[in-house]
């Protein structure tokens, strides 16, 4: 069985603020898409990566990666709906040297402490699933409001903090990302659930990590940093 890491990395970071990109940014010793990189080919399930890269970043990614094994990056689009899409593409258009994969692991490249047991367990899941995504609890109470003043209180046992790895069949997620592409009546897509759940496809819930937080903004960047050191 072939099971692909597809990690988008074309965003900008804008919320990350002035600078190279947060994918690009040093962690440690390493820029953050190569921590994640190596989590992904660390793990034994793992058959290959494909890393989807901005148009102008090739230099920043080939710098980042240089020495691993990867597949060719893919030039991703303006959203990260389109990124996907465009790597899930480029993965089905491999033949005749090779056959699409038939299980596809979509990564946030700013993702980098993604953990071996999530990765394992958003596979396993596949066995009985089409679709399967790491999540977290909620443990906050989570209010709703308008105008500044609270209208409610929403029940958080139904709620989940959806992270990455975000797992498919292959076909089941192409078909999908190529169902909804370019259709403005869906609610805007930020990750690859939606596109299934869009189509009434069941996505089962995996245990995350709290570890797997994404890096959105330079708070974040210092967390990882603290993280890294083992001082949190
Ligand atoms: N057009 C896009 C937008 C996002 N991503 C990727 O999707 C992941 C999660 O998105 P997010 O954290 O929002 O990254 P950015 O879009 O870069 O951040 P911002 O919204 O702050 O610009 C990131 O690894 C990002 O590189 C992508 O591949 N293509
Ligand atoms: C895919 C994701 O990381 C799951 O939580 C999230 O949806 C990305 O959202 P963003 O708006 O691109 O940061």
């Amino acid at each position: 069985m072939r099971v692909t890491a597809l990690i988008v990395c074309a965003g900008r970071g804008t919320r990350m603020g002035p600078g190279a990109p947060k994918q690009y940014r040093v962690l440690g010793p390493l820029p953050v898409l190569r921590h994640t990189a190596i989590a992904f080919l660390n793990h034994s399930r793992i058959s290959d990566i494909a890393v989807v890269i901005h148009k102008e970043d090739r230099a920043l990614y080939e710098e980042a990666v240089r020495g691993l094994r990867l597949l060719p990056p893919v030039i991703g689009g303006a959203t990260r709906d389109e990124s996907v899409r465009l790597g899930l593409e480029a993965l089905a258009d491999t033949a005749p040297d090779r056959a699409p994969p038939d299980r596809v692991l979509i990564h946030d490249g700013v993702r980098p402490f993604v953990t071996e047991e999530t990765i394992g367990a958003v596979i396993s899941a596949l066995d009985e699933a089409e679709a399967a995504i790491a999540a977290m609890p909620v443990f906050d109470t989570i209010k709703s409001a308008a105008d500044g003043t609270v209208t409610g209180t929403i029940d958080r046992s139904i709620l989940w903090r959806a992270q990455t790895p975000q797992a498919f069949r292959f076909p089941t997620i192409l078909a999908a990302h190529r169902a909804v592409a370019g259709r403005g009546d869906l609610p805007p897509v930020t990750d690859d659930a939606s596109v299934a759940e869009a189509l009434g496809i069941p996505v089962r819930i995996v245990q995350g990590s709290e570890d797997a937080f994404k890096i959105t903004t330079e708070a974040d960047l210092r967390r990882a940093e603290r993280h890294l050191r083992g001082d949190e």
